[in-house]
């Protein structure tokens, strides 16, 4: 999934400060071409790699930003006629997330907001958040970060799910270091690791009851030990 993360209506003109008492709030939703051709041209870059489908979900039947960000998506699929485009309405699109989450399998291109709430639910299909890396590029600094919080609760216990954080390393490696043989050594490490039914305690439920639990450094050193063979 990829999520457009510095324009749209989290930088938008705001009221700032105490709102109590105050007729009215409002939050501004603005796109540039520029922001919005960036992130487009990174989601079809993507697609073309992986080859697979690109899906743009958009609210274009209300929103004029919608409609102005599917201009400019449209406009740079120009230039990835081989990669297979199709848009859906974000509404929808949680729907068929849940329904029929397969045929989003490829590159899914979305906006700030509504890719804040989407990329959740995501991770709620899969399992947890706690499987979902991120990586935040930028033309000139990125940086990475597990999607999830960080868990003050569990803090110390050795039980926190790791994956997020080595898979957040590998993007690392990928995307901000540009080292995609290491980074795919750390995911076939990864992948590894849990083929063979290895998992941490926050996973260790449901249809994972009969896996094999293990601590978050015994998990990691397991990892860190298949990526050196
Ligand atoms: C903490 C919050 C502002 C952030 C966001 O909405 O971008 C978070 O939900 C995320 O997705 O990383």
């Amino acid at each position: 999934m990829i999520r457009e993360l510095v324009g749209g209506i989290y930088f938008g003109d705001k009221i700032e400060g105490p709102l109590t008492g105050m007729k009215y709030a409002k939050d501004d939703c603005t796109y540039t071409a520029e922001q919005v051709r960036r992130v487009a041209v990174t989601a079809f870059e993507e697609a073309r790699k992986r080859r697979s489908a690109l899906t743009n979900i958009h609210k274009a039947n209300v929103l004029a930003t919608s409609r102005f960000w599917n201009e400019i998506v449209e406009q740079a699929a120009k230039d990835f006629s081989d990669v297979p485009y199709k848009s859906m309405l974000v509404d929808n699109a949680a729907y068929q997330l849940v329904k029929a989450p397969a045929q989003f399998n490829g590159v899914v291109l979305i906006e700030n907001m509504q890719g804040d709430i989407l990329t959740d639910q995501a991770g709620g299909i899969i399992g947890s958040l706690g499987l979902m890396p991120s990586a935040c590029i930028g033309p000139e600094k990125s940086y990475v970060e597990a999607a999830h919080g960080s868990a003050p609760d569990i803090a110390g216990m050795n039980i926190a799910n790791p994956y997020s954080m080595i898979g957040s390393v590998a993007l690392m490696f990928d995307r901000c270091l540009n080292l995609p043989d290491e980074a795919q050594d750390i995911w076939d490490g990864l992948f590894n690791i849990f083929a063979q039914g290895f998992i941490t305690k926050e996973l260790a439920s449901g249809i994972n009851e009969h896996k094999k639990t293990v601590s978050t450094s015994e998990f990691g050193d397991m990892v860190a030990a298949s990526i050196l063979k």
